[in-house]
């Protein structure tokens, strides 16, 4: 049972520093370069004549979480078995752009705990700065699902607003992810084994290790900046999507792409299921 008496308490507070390496590593493990290796050289390398290195934006949530396998951010809440969280949903808020090595701190808080029936939904809340000069990177909302800990009688949060747009999708844009693209991900730091380990996949009710929802978020991510803003992350402001539905690491993405004036909406489709939910993109 969880402690729903905690929210405002502090949580997933800690510092990461990363490298050229981790940056480049990032943009591979969501597909970057993987239609065309001479594409997107400016996430991929860091000495290509002519090109100077760049951060895919969606690498802001390596930043905020941490090693998170290692450093369950809400253990706040009680003894919560790393089983019964799944990851709901994620925003994130640009203020500056990601530099492609340095050091952030992550200050975050339980912002919400809400019942959801079935489940509880907790959002944490966090603000990334840089460790050195404070510069303000990013603002971080991520709602954790707690599988069969809701039913508490109490607030069941806010009804979400979003519907598919009422037309053709402007832009499908196809992924393939790759069998081993879990293994590649997870290096990232989030060595989550519901993404690696079978045995610990099916105590979870799942036929196979699942793909992290944040390497399909780097997918979609990809895929509206390239569409909408010409893959310039100093044009990325927010984004958003809900964890609908497991992808299997093989699985081929399909995310619809609806423009709007500051902007764009999205869902991501692997065959007829909507996996990534809610999309939304803001223009900085
Ligand atoms: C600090 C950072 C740390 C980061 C750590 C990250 C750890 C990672 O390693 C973990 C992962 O990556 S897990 C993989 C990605 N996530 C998933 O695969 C989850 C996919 N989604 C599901 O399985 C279901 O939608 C499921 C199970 C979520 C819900 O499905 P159902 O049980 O069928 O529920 P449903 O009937 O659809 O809804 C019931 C009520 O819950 C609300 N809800 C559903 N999904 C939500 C979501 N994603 N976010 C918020 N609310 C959600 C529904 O709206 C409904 O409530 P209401 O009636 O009020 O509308």
């Amino acid at each position: 049972m969880i402690d729903h008496t905690k929210v405002g308490s502090p949580a997933a507070n800690w510092e990461r520093t990363w490298t050229t390496r981790d940056t480049m590593l990032y943009a591979v493990s969501v597909g970057a370069g993987a239609h065309d290796p001479t594409d997107e050289l400016r996430f991929t390398t860091d000495n290509t004549s002519g090109i100077t290195q760049q951060v895919l934006p969606t690498f802001v949530t390596v930043m905020a979480a941490g090693e998170a396998a290692t450093q369950n951010p809400l253990t706040v809440l009680g003894d919560i078995a790393v089983t019964s969280i799944v990851h709901g949903g994620q925003r994130i808020t640009l203020h500056n752009d990601i530099p492609p090595a340095g050091s952030v701190v992550s200050r975050g808080s339980i912002a919400a705990i809400y019942d959801k029936g079935r489940h509880a939904a907790i959002v944490l809340a966090s603000t990334i700065t840089d460790a050195d000069d404070g510069t303000p990177y990013a603002d971080i909302e991520t709602t954790m699902i707690l599988t069969g800990e809701g039913g508490f009688g109490g607030n069941p949060g806010p009804k979400a607003s979003w519907s598919v747009p009422d037309r053709e999708p402007d832009e499908i844009v196809t992924d393939h992810t790759r069998p081993e693209q879990a293994l590649l991900y997870r290096l990232n730091s989030d060595r989550n084994p519901l993404h690696s380990d079978p045995a610990f996949a099916a105590f979870m009710g799942r036929t196979r290790p699942t793909l992290h929802g944040l390497c399909t978020y780097g997918y979609a991510g990809r895929a509206v900046l390239a569409t909408v803003a010409e893959s310039d992350p100093g044009r990325f402001g927010s984004f958003f999507a809900r964890f609908a539905a497991p992808v299997e690491p093989g699985d081929e993405l399909h995310t619809l792409i609806w423009r709007t004036e500051n902007g764009a909406l999205f869902q991501t489709k692997v065959g007829d299921t909507v996996v990534l939910d809610h999309g939304e993109f803001r223009l900085r």
